[in-house]
């Protein structure tokens, strides 16, 4: 049966709110004002390196001078214990539970750094799911190279594997890894479905169990 692979904030859960209060929290502590969701929801997707770069550009400061590794370290430590703005989009572990059930082996790929993917994951109960999570922190490279998913799916020892993913770096990762990608559609993307190049699009969990049974391999 097929691995899937799956992106995390944006795919799996709505991380925003936490990491919109983790942000603001490391800006406030230093005298920066707040941001606002969106602002900060438009960071999401390349991992906290490029977060801590980007809230460090709009506060008017270098985001490659001194301030990033203090930032940085501030981030990752809150991003830990702030789990509480995580949560599960509708439909998930009834979608999670009939995939297993099929006899597909699961993985998340996400660029989220991976003690805090962990605790966003035990937090909302989909452990049970993943033998195998990667974050942006547990290889030399991160999404959109292509090394997470190519390292996921060996992981999980299966020759067939989907990617499901929210945003553009999601769909640029399956075209670089040569997986099919499949886009949930609700998550942190900017660009129209219609302009990112994906295999299937899905807006409802529920969908996807029969989207995966369905699929037609070459
Ligand atoms: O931390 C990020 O930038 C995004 O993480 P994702 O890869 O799970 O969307
Ligand atoms: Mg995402």
């Amino acid at each position: 049966m097929t691995a899937l692979i799956f992106d995390l904030d944006g795919t799996l859960i709505d991380s925003a709110p936490a990491i919109h209060t983790v942000s603001n929290a490391v800006l406030t502590a230093r005298g920066y004002p707040a941001l606002d969701m969106a602002t900060v929801r438009s960071f999401v997707g390349k991992g906290a390196p490029h977060l801590v770069r980007c809230l460090l550009q709009n506060a008017g400061e270098n985001p490659d001078g001194p301030l990033f590794d203090p930032l940085y370290a501030d981030l990752v430590t809150r991003y830990e214990t702030e789990v509480e703005g995580n949560t599960l989009y509708p439909g998930v572990v009834e979608a999670l539970d009939a995939l297993a059930a099929m006899g597909c082996a699961m993985a998340v790929a996400t660029n989220k750094p991976e003690r805090p993917a962990l605790a966003a994951i035990r937090h909302v109960g989909l452990e049970r799911f993943f033998p195998v999570i990667l974050g942006g922190d547990s290889l030399p490279t991160r999404k959109p190279d292509p090394g997470m998913v190519h390292a996921a799916q060996a992981r999980l020892g299966r020759d067939r594997a989907l990617y499901v993913g929210d945003s553009e770096v999601d769909a640029e990762t399956a075209v670089n890894a040569g997986l099919p990608f499949l886009l949930y559609t609700e998550g942190y993307r900017k660009t129209p479905v219609e302009k990112m190049p994906h295999q299937a699009a899905f807006s409802d969990f529920s969908r996807l169990p029969a989207l995966v049974k369905g699929w037609s391999w070459p």
